[in-house]
């Protein structure tokens, strides 16, 4: 998987800056024509041009490693199932290996992609091609690019925005129907991690609460072009739908917490100097924001302090020695429902 630095140095992308905002490209409304005049063109003609491709040196600064073996690149596109009337977001098309199967397939494709250079390349190898019409590429960082509708994203990005990328995607609404994206293997690894594994951490539950993770295929780095250093993994990300009934900012501040030391116990977590002083400040906030007398609080517990409300639930049978890296997403609703319950609020 690309493992370039996140780079903000707008000149070492070999192209314009990458901006807050970003900025449509389209062959078809540059060149003001419309895909009737472009009939005599085919599929093969927009394939023809990948060996020119293959020329621009990759700006590894950038996670420039292209797929270079045909048969990943139609496996990817095969597992993201697109039905000819879906509009495709596609991160980091790069040359355009595959923005043309996916152009192909579907009614629409919407690119993001940093690198002004590849975004030449993608609208040269589409020019008086069928595909030409369907092609819409911003400038742009994706995760500063507010995301338009689509239905499917496929992406092959960069480790550095990987965490980023998937976040954004979880909150993204409309829902799509799915997301087939490449990653490093381990990041790929982490967000279907389970409790007990190594790799589980916050990434693994927060995906894993929102959204169902597949495991789709491992792809060697000798498919890339140049090789990244390390091994990748393509997964499939469907949002549960309808979401979970959980605040996500308040079960975050809860996470968040939890797994800056996964394998302490949750009282020895807890019970620091610094976050029962934040959790009493948020506990005034509540309070404030509610009427001391809150009627959803339990009886009593408006006049304890976070800390005695800590040490009680951290020392209730089903808790006690627990630690994150060992408790599911069950135990974790549960665990904030009971905190909640009692007026104690991570947000
Ligand atoms: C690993 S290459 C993938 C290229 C192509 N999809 C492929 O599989 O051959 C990643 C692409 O993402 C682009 N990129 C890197 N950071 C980006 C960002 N923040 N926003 C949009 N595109 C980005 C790079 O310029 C590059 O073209």
């Amino acid at each position: 998987m690309p493992k370039a630095k996140r780079s903000r140095n707008h000149s070492a992308a070999g192209g314009d800056a990458r901006g807050a905002t970003s900025a449509p490209y389209s062959l078809a409304s540059r060149n003001n024509t419309t895909s009737s005049s472009k009939s005599s063109s085919t599929s093969a003609a927009a394939s023809s041009s990948a060996a020119s491709s293959n020329l621009i040196a990759p700006n590894t600064s950038l996670g420039q490693h292209f797929l270079k073996n045909p048969a990943v690149v139609t496996a990817i596109v095969a597992k993201a199932a697109i039905q000819p009337t879906d509009t495709i977001l596609e991160i980091g098309p790069g040359t355009g290996n595959m923005t043309i199967p996916l152009l192909q397939q579907s009614k629409h494709v919407i690119a993001i992609e940093y690198d002004t250079r590849m975004i030449r390349e993608v609208l040269k190898r589409v020019e008086n091609t069928n595909e030409e019409r369907k092609l819409q590429i911003i400038q742009g960082d994706a995760i500063k690019t507010k995301f338009p509708f689509f239905d499917v994203c496929v992406a092959n990005v960069p480790y550095q925005i990987s965490s980023a990328l998937v976040f954004k995607l979880l909150s993204h609404r409309p829902m799509f129907r799915c997301a087939v994206m490449m990653f490093q293997e381990e990041f790929a690894l982490r967000l279907t991690a389970r409790p007990g594994e190594a790799l589980y951490c916050r990434l693994s539950v927060n995906t894993q609460l929102l959204a169902k993770v597949d495991q789709l295929m491992k792809v060697g780095r000798n498919n890339f072009r140049p090789p990244p250093k390390v091994e990748s993994r393509v997964v499939r990300i469907e949002l549960r739908n309808p979401p979970p009934p959980v605040n996500f900012t308040e079960w975050d501040g809860m996470i968040r917490l939890l797994f800056n030391r996964k394998n302490k116990t949750l009282r020895s977590v807890l019970l620091t100097k610094p976050t029962i002083k934040m959790l009493d400040e948020n506990m005034k906030t509540q309070r404030a924001l509610n009427g001391h007398n809150n009627n959803n609080m339990e009886d009593g517990e408006d006049d304890k302090t976070s800390e005695q409300i800590i040490e009680e639930v951290v020392s209730m049978d089903q808790w006690k020695d627990k630690r994150a890296s060992k408790l599911d997403l069950d135990d974790f609703l549960a665990l904030l429902a009971e905190f909640n319950k009692r007026g104690v609020h991570f947000a």
